[in-house]
């Protein structure tokens, strides 16, 4: 945040253009270093080591690879000859993925000292984005904050939980923009019967949360953005699920919606945003 005061020009400055990705996406990457490793990746100038690089191009892959589709899964045949070569990009990715890993804990060691990155970086840009085109919504966080946090003071996360329009934006990002479309593949390790569908042992089952979020079954004008869906605790038609369910729920979700509440907030409460160019999209 001082970083972009600064950058903003200070406090009685005109609008400056600021690019907000990189930022959180250094921002959310040093959190989960710090919690993993006990360091940062990238400094306040937003430099990176070698190291990091490495690392965001092994996340950049990582989301490649999973988002493609494997013909194989349809064709089995075609494993023999693996197709369209994904596998040997995960063997490769794989490997990669163990050096760094392995690197991480050497040096823990020495010293004696997931995937999350992505999708809380994606999160508060997207909410950032679509505050941005309702004003009106970016309009009502700020006086809750306002109301709320004392003059001078910053927010901090213990405010959180009383800042219930701030939270059904949150929510509502993850409606409209769920970071995980599909959520995560499962499969069933022996037979089942889910509804009344029989379900076989080794079945394949994707949940589309994205065609659920999009439902007028479901949801009241479903592409319209209404942080309202989620106040009171109430979740209308109550189909939220964008950290999964059970026993295989993501286990970032605390970590997750603090991190993008504390890091929205702040921006929220600090600075005056407009779209450059103004307008709508
Ligand atoms: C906006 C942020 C995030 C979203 C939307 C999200 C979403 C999800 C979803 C949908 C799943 C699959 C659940 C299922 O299959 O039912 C998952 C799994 C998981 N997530 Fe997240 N996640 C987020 C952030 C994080 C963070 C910050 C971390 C770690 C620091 C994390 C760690 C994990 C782990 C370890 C799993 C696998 C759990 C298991 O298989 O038992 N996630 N996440």
């Amino acid at each position: 945040m001082s970083r972009l005061f600064r950058e903003s020009g200070g406090r009685d400055a005109e609008f400056a253009k600021v690019e907000l990705k990189r930022r959180l996406l250094g921002m959310t990457l040093n959190v989960m270093m710090r919690t993993i490793a006990g360091k940062r990746y990238y400094r306040e100038d937003m430099a990176c080591s070698n190291e990091s690089a490495q690392f965001m191009e092994m996340v950049g892959e990582l989301v490649a690879v999973a988002g493609t589709s494997n013909v194989t899964d349809f064709l089995p045949i075609l494993r023999v000859i693996d197709f369209q070569g994904l596998s040997r990009r995960i063997d490769r990715l794989e490997k990669k993925r163990e050096e760094i890993l392995q690197g991480l804990i050497d040096e823990h060691r020495r010293k004696g000292g997931g995937e999350g990155t992505n999708t809380s970086t994606e999160t508060t840009e997207w909410a950032m984005s679509l505050l941005l085109n309702n004003p009106e919504a970016l309009q009502k966080a700020r006086q809750e904050i306002d109301a709320f946090v004392e003059e001078k003071r910053l927010l901090e996360e213990n405010n959180l939980p009383k800042l219930p329009y701030l939270n059904g934006i949150i929510n509502e990002t993850l409606r409209l923009c769920p970071a995980a479309l599909l959520l995560l593949p499962h499969e069933s390790h022996e037979d089942c019967v889910i509804g009344s569908y029989d379900i076989p042992r080794g079945t394949i089952l994707l949940v589309n949360a994205w065609a659920i979020y999009r439902d007028p079954n479901v949801w009241v004008e479903p592409t319209k953005f209404m942080p309202e869906r989620f106040l009171d605790g109430r979740v209308e038609g109550g189909m939220a699920l964008p950290f999964g369910m059970g026993r295989r729920k993501c286990r970032g979700e605390g970590l997750a919606v603090r991190v993008i509440g504390l890091a929205l907030g702040t921006m929220i409460q600090c600075f005056e945003w407009e779209r450059v160019g103004g307008g709508h999209a």
